[in-house]
C-alpha cells in the first residue's frame, strides 16, 4: 500500500517537475520571444529615426538650394530697380536659364507676374513657357508679408506632364509690385533626394504639410497625392521619437517616425508597419518556438521515460518485495536452518530455526557479522575451557572446513542433536549454509541398524554382522600374515534348563553369558550371537605365526571356559553352566566365512562328543601342537615349582684365551623328557607371565653365583651375561626388581651384564632407553644380542646405554663361506669400535672364523671353538685350569 503511495507521489513529483520545466521553458521563450521582438521593433525604430534624420538634412539642404535660387533671382535680373515693363524677357530668361542649370533639383524656373503670366523662363521658350500653378497658390504666395518659400500642392506640369511641386517667393519690383520666382521640382526627383538610396523593407516615406495634405510619398501613391491625410494626434510634430501608429500610407500598424523640414510646416514621415519591421524577427520566433517545442517535446518524453522507468522500477521492487517476502517466509517456514553468507563470509540472512539449535547466538547474530565472530561466540558457549589459543585454532578450523566443505558433514551438539550441515558455495564466492535435524534420522538408523545387526536379546553383533566383520579379517589378515581365531560356543545342556525353567530363564542365561564373554575379549574381537545357544568370538591380529595365535586363541578359549564355569542367578535360580568351544584358525587359507565358521562348529561338536565344557581345536596337528603347549606351559609351573632348572655356563675367552666371563643359559631337567632345550620353551614361557618368573630365577641364581664368586679369586673378576627377554624388560617394575636381586644376593653390580635383542629395545625405544639408563646409572652393563639380525637399530644405537655388541652366531657360521656376512662381521666390528663398545662373537666353531674375528678386530670369543655351555661345576674347573686376566672394574 505504501509502496503505491509512494509510487503515486513519486509520479506527481515527477509530472510537478515538468509542469515546472514546461512554464519555465514558455517563461523563457516567451522572454525570448518578447525581447528579440521588443528588440527587432527597436531596431527598426532606429533605422527610421536615423533614416528620418538624414531625410529630413538632404531636403532641407535641397529646398534651401531652390529657396536661394529663386531668392537670387532678384539679384540675377536686378528685379528690384525694374519695373515689370523694363524686364528684357530674352536676356532675363537665359539668365534664369544659366542659373537653373546650375541646379540638380529644379526642372524650370520661370518669372511669373501677379496675374500669372510667364515673364521669363528657364524653358527655351522663355517667357513662353507655361506653368499651371494650382489654383490659390500665386495670391496665397504674394499676399505673404514677408517673401518666404511657399511650395504648393502637387500638380501635373504642363511642360513635362510629370506630377511636380512648384516652390516660389515673390520679388518686390521697384515699382512695388511683386513678381513671382517659381521653380518647379518633379516630384520624383524630391522622393529620391528623400530617400537617398535607402533600402528599408516595408518603409513608407510621406512629405506632407502639417495638415496632412500629401506632397510626396515613397512608394508613389499617386491616388493619395494632394489629398489630406489623417492627421497626427497627440504627437508634438517636432518629435524625433518612434511612434506606434498607423502607418501613414497603408494604415496598417506600424512604427510612425516624423519630423518637421525647415520650410512653410512641411515635415517628413517615415513609417514602418509592424509586419515589416518583425519580417526577420519571425524567423528568429519561428526557431525560437520550434526550439522550445522541441525542448518540450524531450522534456515530455524523459518525463515520459521517467514514469515508465519508475513505474518500472516501482514494479520490479514490489516483485522483489514480495519475493523477498516469500523468501522470508519460505525460510521461516523451513524445517531446516539457514544461514546466507557474502562473499567477505559475513552473515546475510538466517532463519529462527538456525537460532533454535544454536540459541547462544541469539543475541550476538546481526546482518554482516562475520561468521568467524558467530564461531567464537559458539566456542566461548560451548568450550569455555579453551585458552585464547586453543579457540583461535578451532575457530580456524571450523572455517577451513567451511571454506572448503562441499556437501554435507555432520556436527553433534552438546544438546544430543545431530545436525547435518551443508555448505554451498554462490556464484558470488559466498556460502549457503543449511542446517538440518538428523537426530531422529539417526536415531532411527542406529535402531535399523540394531535390528539389522545386532541381537535383540543379548545385544551382541548377528550372524549378518559377524559373517560381515569375518570377511574384512579374513581378508585383512591374508594382506598381512597374520593370523586370527573363530571361536564357536555352545552352552551345553541349554535346552534342558529352557524346557525346565522356561524362556524367560533361558534368555537370562543368555544376557549373563553375552555379558561375561564381553569381559574376556578385548576391545577390537568380536563377540556375536548366533541364535539360540551359540555364540561366537572372533579374535583378530593375534600373530604371524600360527602357532603362537593358537596358544594365544587357547588363553582366550580357556578364560571364556572359565568364565562361562562360573555359577549363575538366574531369577531365583542358581544354576551352573558350561560351554563347549570349537576353535579355528583364519590368515594362512583363504577360506570363506561360511567355511570357517563351519570348521569351528565341527570342532565344537568334537568337544560335545568328548564330554563337553572343553575347548577343541578344528585341526588335529594344531590340536595336538597346542595340547603338547599346553601341557608344556603346566610342566613349567611345575618345573619351577620343583625347582627342574639349572644354569649352564658358556665361557667367553679373550684373544689370548682368558675367561673373562660367561653367559648363563637355563636348563631344565624335565622329569619325563630329560633335558628340555630352552629354544624349545622359552618362547612359551615369553607368552605368558611364566617367562617373568623364570627370568627372576636366572637372574636370581647368576646374582648368586656372582656373589659366591666374591671370594674366589680365579672367579671374582667374572662377568656374568643374562638373557633378558622382551616380556621381562617391559615390566614396569623390571628395574626396581634388578635392582633388589643385586642387593639381596649381594652381587657386585658392574658384573652383572644383561643381554637385550635388538628388538627387546625397540619395542618401547623410550621406555627402553629409561629403563637402562637406570640400571646403567648403578653400574650394571648392557650387551645387544642378535646385534645385525633384527630392526635396524642403527638410529638408536647411540642412544642405548650399551657397553657391548654380540655379532649373531648367524654371521660367524657364515664367515668365509658367505661373503656378505663377512662384510656385515666386519662392519659391526668397526661400528663397535665406533661407540668405544666391547665387541664379542658368539657360535666361534673353528679356527679360521675365529682368525678372521680376530683378524678384523674382534677380542673376545663364546662357542664351541672353546667351550660349549656347562653345568657351574664344569665351568670352574675349567676356571681352575684357565689364566684369568685382571679384574674388571666398574
Ligand atoms: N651351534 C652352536 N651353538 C652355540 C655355540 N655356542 C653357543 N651356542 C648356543 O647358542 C645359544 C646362545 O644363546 P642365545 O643366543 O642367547 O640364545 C638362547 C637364548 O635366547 C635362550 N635362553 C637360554 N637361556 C636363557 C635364559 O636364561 N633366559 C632367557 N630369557 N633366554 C634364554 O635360549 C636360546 C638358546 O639357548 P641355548 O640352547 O643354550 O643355545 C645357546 C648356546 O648353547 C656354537 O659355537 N655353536
Amino acid at each position: 500500500m505504501s509502496m503505491l503511495a509512494n509510487r503515486n507521489r513519486m509520479v506527481a513529483g515527477t509530472v510537478g517537475l515538468v509542469g515546472i520545466f514546461l512554464l519555465a521553458l514558455t517563461l523563457a521563450a516567451a522572454a525570448l520571444l518578447w525581447t528579440t521582438r521588443q528588440t527587432a521593433l527597436a531596431d527598426s525604430e532606429e533605422q527610421e529615426v536615423r533614416f528620418v534624420s538624414g531625410a529630413v538634412a538632404a531636403l532641407n539642404r535641397s529646398l534651401l538650394g531652390v529657396d536661394v535660387l529663386l531668392a537670387s533671382m532678384d539679384s540675377l535680373l536686378g528685379l528690384s530697380g525694374l519695373v515689370q515693363e523694363w524686364i528684357d524677357e530674352d536676356n532675363a530668361s537665359r539668365l534664369i536659364r544659366g542659373v537653373t542649370e546650375q541646379s540638380l533639383i529644379v526642372r524650370y524656373v520661370a518669372l511669373v507676374d501677379p496675374n500669372g503670366r510667364v515673364v521669363a523662363s528657364s524653358h527655351a521658350s522663355g517667357s513662353g513657357l507655361q506653368v499651371n500653378l494650382p489654383d490659390g497658390f500665386l495670391s496665397e504666395t504674394m499676399s505673404q508679408p514677408v517673401s518666404t518659400l511657399t511650395i504648393s500642392a502637387p500638380v501635373v506640369s504642363f511642360a513635362s506632364s510629370e506630377r511636380v511641386l512648384y516652390l516660389a517667393r515673390y520679388i518686390k519690383m521697384a515699382d512695388a509690385s511683386k513678381m513671382l520666382a517659381v521653380a518647379q521640382v518633379e516630384i520624383p526627383v524630391l522622393t529620391s533626394i528623400v530617400i537617398q538610396g535607402v533600402d528599408i523593407s516595408g518603409l513608407e516615406v510621406t512629405l506632407e504639410r502639417a495638415d496632412g495634405q500629401l506632397l510626396a510619398s515613397v512608394p508613389n501613391q499617386e491616388r493619395l497625392l494632394g489629398t489630406r491625410l489623417p492627421p497626427f494626434t497627440g504627437i508634438h510634430q517636432g518629435a524625433t521619437q518612434a511612434t506606434r501608429m498607423a502607418t501613414r500610407l497603408t494604415g496598417a500598424p506600424g512604427i510612425v517616425v516624423t519630423r518637421p523640414v525647415l520650410y512653410q510646416d512641411m515635415l517628413i514621415s517615415a513609417s514602418i508597419p509592424e509586419a515589416a519591421a518583425l519580417d526577420e524577427w519571425r524567423t528568429q520566433r519561428d526557431f525560437i518556438i520550434s526550439v522550445s517545442l522541441v525542448f518540450t517535446a524531450m522534456i515530455l518524453a524523459a518525463a515520459g521515460f521517467a514514469i515508465w522507468y519508475m513505474q518500472r522500477l516501482q514494479h520490479a521492487r514490489l516483485g522483489i518485495a514480495h519475493s523477498k517476502n516469500t523468501l522470508d517466509q519460505a525460510l521461516e517456514s523451513m524445517v531446516s536452518g539457514f544461514v546466507l553468507l557474502n562473499a567477505e563470509h559475513q552473515l546475510v540472512s538466517w532463519n529462527q530455526r538456525f537460532l533454535e539449535f544454536y540459541p547462544w547466538l541469539a543475541s550476538c547474530v546481526q546482518p554482516l557479522l562475520p561468521f568467524e565472530a558467530v564461531l567464537n561466540a559458539s566456542a566461548m558457549d560451548q568450550f569455555p575451557q579453551l585458552d585464547e589459543e586453543q579457540r583461535r585454532q578451532w575457530i580456524q578450523r571450523h572455517m577451513t572446513q567451511l571454506l572448503n566443505a562441499q556437501g554435507t558433514h555432520e556436527q553433534a551438539l552438546p544438546s544430543g542433536k545431530a545436525i547435518q550441515i551443508t555448505v554451498r558455495r554462490t556464484p558470488e564466492g559466498g556460502r549457503v549454509i543449511v542446517y538440518q535435524d538428523v537426530t531422529v534420522l539417526r536415531e532411527a538408523m542406529v535402531e535399523i541398524e540394531k535390528l539389522a545387526f545386532y541381537d535383540a536379546l543379548t545385544h551382541l553383533p548377528n550372524r549378518r554382522l559377524l559373517m560381515d566383520r569375518l570377511e574384512h579379517a579374513t581378508a585383512s589378515n591374508a594382506r598381512s600374515g597374520r593370523y586370527g581365531a573363530l571361536l564357536f560356543l555352545d552352552l551345553d545342556h541349554f535346552k534342558v534348563l529352557n524346557d525346565s525353567l522356561g524362556h524367560d530363564i533361558g534368555d537370562l542365561l543368555l544376557q549373563q553369558v553375552a555379558q561375561r564373554l564381553k569381559t574376556c575379549m578385548r576391545a577390537e574381537d568380536t563377540v556375536a550371537r548366533l541364535g539360540g545357544d551359540e555364540f561366537v568370538v572372533m579374535l583378530e591380529d593375534l600373530s604371524s605365526r600360527s602357532v603362537e595365535a593358537a596358544a594365544m586363541a587357547r588363553h582366550i578359549g580357556e578364560k571364556i571356559l572359565e568364565a562361562l564355569n562360573q555359577p549363575y542367578q538366574l531369577a531365583a535360580h542358581k544354576y551352573h553352566s558350561t560351554p563347549s568351544v570349537g576353535v579355528t584358525l583364519f590368515g594362512a587359507t583363504a577360506l570363506s566365512s561360511a567355511d570357517l565358521l563351519k570348521q569351528a562348529d565341527i570342532a565344537m561338536y568334537e568337544v560335545k562328543a568328548h564330554g563337553r565344557n572343553d575347548l577343541c581345536f578344528f585341526d588335529p596337528q594344531m590340536q595336538a601342537t597346542i595340547n603338547a603347549r599346553a601341557q608344556l606351559e603346566r610342566d613349567l609351573h611345575a618345573a619351577l615349582k620343583n625347582n627342574e632348572f639349572e644354569l649352564y655356563y658358556q665361557p667367553q675367552y679373550t684373544l689370548q684365551g682368558q675367561v673373562v666371563g660367561a653367559e648363563v643359559l637355563i636348563r631344565w631337567h624335565h622329569p619325563e623328557r630329560g633335558m628340555v632345550s630352552p629354544i624349545e620353551f622359552i618362547s612359551v614361557a615369553e607368552e605368558s607371565e611364566l617367562i617373568m618368573h623364570i627370568g627372576q630365577w636366572v637372574l636370581r641364581t647368576a646374582c648368586e653365583q656372582l656373589a659366591a664368586w666374591r671370594t674366589q679369586p680365579a672367579a671374582s673378576a667374572l662377568q656374568l651375561s643374562v638373557n633378558l627377554s622382551a616380556r621381562q624388560l617391559q615390566q614396569r617394575e623390571i628395574v626396581a626388581q634388578v635392582l633388589s636381586i643385586l642387593e639381596e644376593t649381594g652381587a657386585p653390580t658392574h658384573l652383572l651384564k644383561l643381554e637385550l635383542t635388538e628388538s627387546t629395545v625397540l619395542v618401547n625405544v623410550d621406555e627402553s632407553i629409561a629403563k637402562m639408563g637406570q640400571l646403567k646409572a648403578q653400574g650394571v652393563h648392557f650387551s645387544v644380542d642378535d646385534f645385525g639380525t633384527g630392526h635396524s637399530s642403527l638410529a638408536y644405537l647411540t642412544q642405548l646405554p650399551l657397553d657391548q655388541l654380540k655379532i649373531d652366531q648367524s654371521f660367524v657360521r657364515n664367515i668365509g663361506l658367505k661373503p656378505t656376512d663377512g662384510v656385515i662381521v666386519q662392519t659391526i666390528i668397526g661400528m663397535a669400535r665406533n661407540l668405544g663398545l666391547e665387541v664379542i662373537a658368539e657360535g666361534v666353531e673353528t679356527q679360521l672364523q675365529q682368525e678372521f674375528l680376530a683378524e678384523h678386530g674382534c677380542t673376545l670369543y663364546q662357542g664351541y671353538l672353546f667351550c660349549k655351555p656347562v653345568p657351574l661345576t664344569a665351568f670352574t674347573t675349567l676356571l681352575a685350569q684357565t689364566q684369568q686376566p685382571d679384574a674388571i672394574t666398574q
